[in-house]
């Protein structure tokens, strides 16, 4: 699965503190984030990140876009609902296209852990499901 790793400042430490927590089940799957959010995770893990921009500089849309093109199965955004973003219609879109394409997205910690332990069960193999139809769809 692809899974994106996103944090706001203050929850960047939460972050680090989820993926040393779930390492081994994140290592069989290739991870993305946001800029620092990424760094964060590699400096603090063994797991291999590809980092997009910085969230401010337009990493949120590149993840969106990832979406939109059905690259993406699961979200985990640790939002800072205190603080005010420079880029909110960014992380607003973000959001959306969540809703849009129906991606698994948590916005906070405990409803990240729910939805990795549903991945360490095998409850997200219906992502290849459609994304195989997908596929399919392109190439007719
Ligand atoms: O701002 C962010 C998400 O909206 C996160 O970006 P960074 O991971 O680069 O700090």
């Amino acid at each position: 699965m692809n899974i994106a790793f996103i944090a706001h400042d203050k929850k960047k430490d939460d972050m680090v503190q989820f993926v040393i927590a779930y390492e081994q089940v994140l290592s069989g799957h290739q991870l993305y984030s946001t800029g620092t959010t990424g760094k964060r995770i590699m400096e603090a893990t063994a797991l291999k990140v590809h980092r997009c921009q910085s969230g401010p500089l337009g990493g949120d849309q590149q993840i969106g876009a990832m979406i939109a093109e059905n690259q993406m199965d699961c979200v985990i955004f640790f939002k800072d609902p205190l603080t005010a973003q420079p880029h909110e219609p960014d992380i607003t879109a973000l959001i959306r296209l969540c809703d849009v394409y129906c991606i698994p997205l948590a916005t906070n910690i405990a409803t990240a852990e729910i939805l990795l332990r549903g991945l360490q069960r095998g409850d997200f193999q219906w992502r290849e499901i459609v994304k195989g139809k997908t596929k399919d769809a392109e190439s007719s």
